[in-house]
């Protein structure tokens, strides 16, 4: 089994014990369920760098890569370093993260805040939207179509922006519909974590202009982006390259200013 499958395999279970746990219509008394979303693709189409800084402790292709941070703390260094977004792990086995970082991330600061999760159901969208989340991430490499049109379509009626992450033509072909927003090509292959930025390169033309084309995942340099930029990607998805040092905030800073 390869560990794309075995995240997913624990996934399912998750998610049927903490139904029973907490039901749909308690999620929906946070007060966060009302609260006004705010747009990522909108900022992304309106920033010049693009960045989506991500919270990341830890993951399987590289186990430990920052334990000690506050996730508040990351979280306004990153909004300081005038990013556009931030993307927040909530799963708890593989990367060490949490529903509980959402909601720090959210108390902390104005900025899209995107859940990273596998998300296998509706259950899991309703959770995003009552944890602060202004974005969820759908993967291709997971979903059906008719999920990946329920999920999406779900998630927009509560006023969410939708991210379809694909890794290769298939997935893309298989994923395009109207209800999603930013279309974003995984640098990794999530079954084998190779990673190459050519996915980016060779999956854009097929991608349609209404959506945000975003770049995610083994971005670790300027360069890599001033090279992606031209194939009309307007947004980068970066983890590991800020989360490694011990202040996520001013290494992204200092990457934002050499953009310009
Ligand atoms: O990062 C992993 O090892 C990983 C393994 C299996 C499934 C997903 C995985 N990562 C999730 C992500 O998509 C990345 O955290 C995100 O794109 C940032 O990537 P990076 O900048 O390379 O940390």
């Amino acid at each position: 089994m390869n560990i794309l499958d075995k995240i997913v395999a624990d996934k399912h279970k998750e998610v049927g014990l903490k139904k029973s746990i907490i039901p749909i219509s308690q999620l929906e008394k946070s007060v966060l369920f009302s609260r006004q979303t705010v747009s990522l693709s909108n900022a992304l189409r309106n920033s010049d760098s693009g960045i989506i800084a991500e919270h990341k402790r830890r993951s399987p292709s590289k186990s430990e890569i920052n334990q000690s941070l506050n996730v508040q703390d990351v979280a306004r260094g990153y909004e300081d370093a005038g990013v556009c977004g931030m993307s927040v792990l909530t799963d708890g086995k593989y990367f060490g993260g949490s529903l509980d970082d959402l909601l720090l991330a959210r108390a902390a600061v104005q900025m899209p805040l995107l859940r990273k999760e596998f998300i296998i159901n509706e259950y899991q969208i309703l959770e995003a939207r009552a944890h602060g989340a202004d974005v969820i991430l759908l993967i291709a490499a997971i979903l059906s179509k008719e999920e990946i049109k329920t999920f999406s379509e779900l998630a927009k009626s509560l006023g969410l922006d939708v991210l379809l992450e694909v890794h290769n033509e298939a997935e893309l072909h298989k994923s395009i519909m109207p209800s999603l927003d930013m279309l974003g090509v995984n640098n990794r292959n999530l079954k084998t974590f190779e990673v190459s930025l050519e996915t980016s390169k060779s999956l854009s033309s097929l991608i349609p202009d209404e959506f945000v084309k975003v770049s995610e995942s083994g971005i670790s340099s300027v360069e890599a982006i001033k090279d992606l930029k031209p194939y009309g990607y307007k947004g980068f998805l970066i983890g590991e390259n800020f989360m490694k040092t011990d202040n996520p905030g001013e290494n992204a800073k200092k990457f934002i200013k050499q953009l310009s």
